[in-house]
């Protein structure tokens, strides 16, 4: 059984201040029946693991460079996201991606360096508007997911986003027919790739506009473990309804 993960990635917002935001969702889910993990800013990571000591609540960072020090003005190693309590990356987001040209090879590096310093990945996937529209969908996330993953993952240290481009902070999501074919062909694809077992094991979660709003119905959707959740995670009073949506979903 695949246990659900409410994941919230700050991107580059928040300061020391937004830390409250942190303590109001642990308060609000003392002993939380799903995983929650935020990615904040790498300034505030050290912070919020200290402040998250007593809570389950895992932090992680939002990209990690390949190498694990050297010339890289403005990178961040895996080894230092490990030094400063993060538990898990986010890698290969489509704004990364974009940002930074950054592209399944490199995405597929990273995840080796992360999980060779014991990181757990959230590697994301998606395809653009013109892919979705050129009927491309799932071709595009069948090449993200050959060339994004390393040859040897387990469930344990994988999670895969799927975040379609144009649903992301748009307040436009595919219906949840498209997102399940999406993720059950996600599911079908691992399974080939790593047998039944492994594939079977890693938590997949959706991406895109998730609020409290849509959250239920998105969790209903069948291989949605969870959601990766942008602008509606950044404060307690919104990312809250979509936490307490995932722990209503596995008890319906
Ligand atoms: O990493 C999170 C995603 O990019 C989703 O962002 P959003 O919830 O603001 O659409």
């Amino acid at each position: 059984m695949r246990r659900k993960l409410a994941a919230g990635n700050w991107k580059m917002n928040g300061t020391s201040a937004d830390l409250d935001q942190v303590d109001q969702i642990i308060e609000a889910h003392p002993d939380p029946a799903v995983d929650i993990l935020i990615a904040p800013p790498a300034t505030l990571i050290s912070g919020m693991v200290v402040q998250a000591a007593s809570h389950p609540l895992a932090v992680a960072g939002q990209t990690c460079h390949v190498a694990e020090n050297g010339a890289h003005t403005g990178d961040i190693s895996a080894t230092m996201l490990k030094d400063a309590g993060a538990s898990h990356v986010i890698l290969g987001h489509s704004e990364r991606r974009t940002d930074h040209e950054e592209s399944d090879e490199t995405v597929r590096a990273q995840a080796r360096a992360a999980l060779a310093q014991g990181l757990k990945v959230i590697v994301c996937i998606g395809e653009t508007l013109e892919e979705r529209e050129a009927a491309n969908t799932l071709e595009i996330i069948a090449g993200q997911l050959a060339s994004s993953l390393p040859d040897v993952i387990t469930g344990e240290n994988t999670v895969i986003a799927y975040e379609p481009v144009w649903a992301i902070g748009t307040g436009k999501t595919p219906t949840l027919d498209e997102i399940g074919d999406v993720h059950d062909y996600i599911r079908s694809r691992l399974e080939q790739r790593y047998g039944s077992g492994v594939g079977k094991s890693i938590r997949l979660l959706y991406g895109g506009s998730v609020k409290g709003s849509n959250a239920a119905e998105i969790f209903d959707v069948s291989n949605v473990d969870g959601a990766l959740v942008g602008g509606a995670s950044l404060t307690c009073a919104d990312f809250s309804p979509i936490i307490s949506a995932l722990e209503n979903s596995i008890q319906t």
